[in-house]
């Protein structure tokens, strides 16, 4: 489940254009995972967003309201 998201959009991306997308996995603690993401340009010249996000396990009973 998400906890916390941040996103810095640096450059706006073209219409069209292919991008590079790199994911990192941080670091694990228990139940929270920790995750960081870039979008390039192809050869890695232009950074267009980067992105760091909390991720937590949750069980199904969390979804129902449990
Ligand atoms: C890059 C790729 C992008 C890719 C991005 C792709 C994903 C996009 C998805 C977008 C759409 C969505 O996000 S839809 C989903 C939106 N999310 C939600 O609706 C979640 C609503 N919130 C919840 O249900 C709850 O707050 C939970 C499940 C997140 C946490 O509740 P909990 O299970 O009771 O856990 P809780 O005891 O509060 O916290 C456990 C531990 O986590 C820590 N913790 C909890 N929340 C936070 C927080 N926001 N920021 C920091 N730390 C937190 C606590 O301090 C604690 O640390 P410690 O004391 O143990 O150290």
């Amino acid at each position: 489940m998400t906890a916390n998201l941040n996103i810095n959009y640096r450059r706006p991306i073209p219409l069209g254009s292919t991008v590079l997308l790199e994911s990192s996995l941080e670091k694990k603690e228990g139940r929270k995972t920790f995750i960081t993401c870039r979008v390039t340009s192809t050869d890695g010249s232009k950074l267009h967003t980067e992105t760091s996000a909390l991720f937590l396990s949750i069980t199904a009973s969390h979804l129902l309201g449990g």
